[in-house]
């Protein structure tokens, strides 16, 4: 799904008003009603206190309408008018005159401090104070309001964007927003809802289609796309029946450490799983026995020394290399990465040590083959790319990282950002059942398995790390988050596959 910026999205609502011959309070009506029938459904003629906020542009127009639409269905609601400013937008003013025709107990103005009413944690709050509009920072009694409302530990239901969250920068922390525990948005999510620094302000997030212009969002151009099973499911390539092992490649798994040969084990089985042909490790002598023990279907060739890479020397031409899980940092492994690096023309992944000996060694970047795969978590892609100020200037720094080498970042976190050519993809499956150990190497192993199938680098992280995400949400529902552990994730990329296509 793509994600359109404020303009882009002002744009579409101009469009669709013309396009579809209705007006603006139409459209409003029809995104206010389906938020109305969402909140319907969840809450069910529940007899609680609803406490809407409203703005006087057109997010509190939206407002007004759930409130006089909720009042019509037999909720409690109670409405407020936060009256920053003097100016209302057309709509709000036509809805602030239907929801007076409906009820008879007037909208309560708050104009300062004096004017806060008292919240209890058990009411229910819709916010829908600003949205796409907003343009400065919250400031004096709004701010304090908002601080009030977040106070209150109520339930938050945020209206298009929890207020004062800002579509394109993200604010210092001592500027007031909404907490939400629930967003409900229009037509496309937005970038900000996915951010680090952000995501925890917009609670769950549900996204509804409220009819917006198909011509122009399809056309349009964005740089920023959010990733649900159907993006994923296009980018995956069938078996044909005339087939055999040869068809799905070669990998090669480079790595491990003594102590460590457990995640050449988690990214070799990974890869299995996924579907490359053939897996060929490449381990310290140690991993030997415990690669073959483990893994009968993986081929494993080993460095003359005991505890740590030394020397590759594979003489094999496989179709992807994966380098760097639990590879460990000595300088004779740099030695062995640097050659294997030089010698290596096919994109490779790198993950773990492996990026930690390039942003330890700057020199190593050069040889990186283009188009290849990184996946740092965030400690890997300070080290790698510097510290930033926020989340935007991390994706600033992350675009020229990727431009200046040609290769794939993929950000791991909450939602994994794979960024190449000054495009974002966002990953929506996955659970924080998967913060744990090991999760990066089924990652690593999920990807280097898609590349091995001729899949390209990026459609490979694309894909790779959203089948992660869902093999993840599959594990997590039959033995919690808690339970989970990262053998699970590959183990379970069979069932991910067949979730791919079942809807
Ligand atoms: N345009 C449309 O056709 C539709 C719009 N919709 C709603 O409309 C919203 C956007 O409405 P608006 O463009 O009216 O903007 P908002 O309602 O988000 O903001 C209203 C006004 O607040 C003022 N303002 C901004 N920041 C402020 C601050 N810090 N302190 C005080 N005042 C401030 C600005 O003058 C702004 O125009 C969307 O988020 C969505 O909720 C939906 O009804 C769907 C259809
Ligand atoms: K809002």
């Amino acid at each position: 799904m793509k994600i359109f910026s404020a303009e882009q999205l002002k744009k579409a609502d101009a469009l669709t008003i013309k396009n579809q011959n209705i007006t603006s309070e139409e459209l409003m009506e029809r995104a206010a009603s389906l938020t109305t029938e969402e909140i319907h459904k969840r809450i069910q003629n529940a007899e609680i206190d609803i406490k809407i906020f409203c703005g006087v542009g057109n997010n509190g127009g939206d407002g007004l309408v759930i409130a006089r639409l909720l009042i019509e269905k037999g909720y409690h609601v109670k409405v407020f008018v936060v009256n920053y400013t003097d100016k209302r937008s057309d709509d709000f003013l036509l809805n602030y005159e239907r929801l007076k025709e409906t009820t008879n107990d007037w909208p309560e103005y708050i104009k300062d401090e004096g004017d806060f009413p008292a919240l209890s944690q058990n009411d229910f709050i819709i916010d829908a104070i600003f949205g796409i509009g907003l343009n400065r920072p919250l400031e004096g009694w709004i701010a304090n309001l908002v601080k009030h409302i977040n106070n209150s530990k109520a339930f938050i239901l945020a209206i298009d964007m929890p207020s004062g969250l800002f579509l394109d920068r993200i604010l210092k922390k001592e500027y007031q927003l909404i907490s939400a525990s629930f967003t409900i948005s229009f037509q496309t999510p937005k970038l900000v809802f996915f951010l680090p620094q952000t995501m925890d302000y917009v609670g769950d997030l549900q996204v509804l289609d409220i009819g917006l212009d198909r011509e122009f969002l399809n056309s349009e151009k964005t740089n920023s796309n959010l990733i649900s099973k159907h993006e994923a499911r296009v980018l995956y390539k069938p078996r044909k029946s005339n087939s055999h092992k040869g068809d799905y490649g070669h990998a090669l798994i480079i790595g491990g450490s003594y102590g460590k040969i457990g995640s050449m084990v988690l990214t070799t089985t990974a890869a299995l799983r996924t579907g490359a042909g053939l897996v060929s490790t490449f381990v310290p002598k140690c991993g030997y026995t415990i690669l073959q023990t483990a893994l009968p279907e993986a081929m494993v060739i080993t460095d003359k020394n005991e505890e740590k890479l030394t020397n590759i020397d594979h003489s094999m031409d496989p179709s992807v290399i994966c380098f760097g899980m639990g590879a460990g940092k000595d300088q004779m492994t740099v030695q062995a990465f640097k050659k294997l690096l030089q010698a290596t023309e096919k994109p490779m992944l790198i993950d773990a040590d492996g990026l930690n000996m390039i942003s330890e060694n700057k020199e190593l970047l050069e040889f990186l083959p283009k188009k290849s795969v990184l996946t740092p978590h965030p400690k890997e892609l300070e080290r790698l790319i510097g510290e930033w100020e926020d989340d935007f200037d991390k994706l600033k720094k992350v675009e020229e990282f990727t431009k200046t080498y040609d290769v794939i970042l993929v950000l791991k976190g909450s939602h994994t950002f794979t960024c190449a050519e000054g495009n974002i993809y966002i990953n929506n499956s996955g659970n924080p059942g998967m913060a744990t150990a090991g999760s990066g190497d089924v990652l690593s192993g999920i990807i280097t398995g898609l590349i091995s199938q001729q899949y390209e680098p990026l459609a490979a992280a694309i894909l790779g790390v959203y089948l992660h995400g869902l093999s993840g949400d599959i594990v997590a529902e039959n033995k919690s988050y808690q339970a989970l552990i990262s053998g699970d994730i590959a183990e379970n990329m069979g069932a991910a596959f067949q979730s791919l296509f079942a809807d």
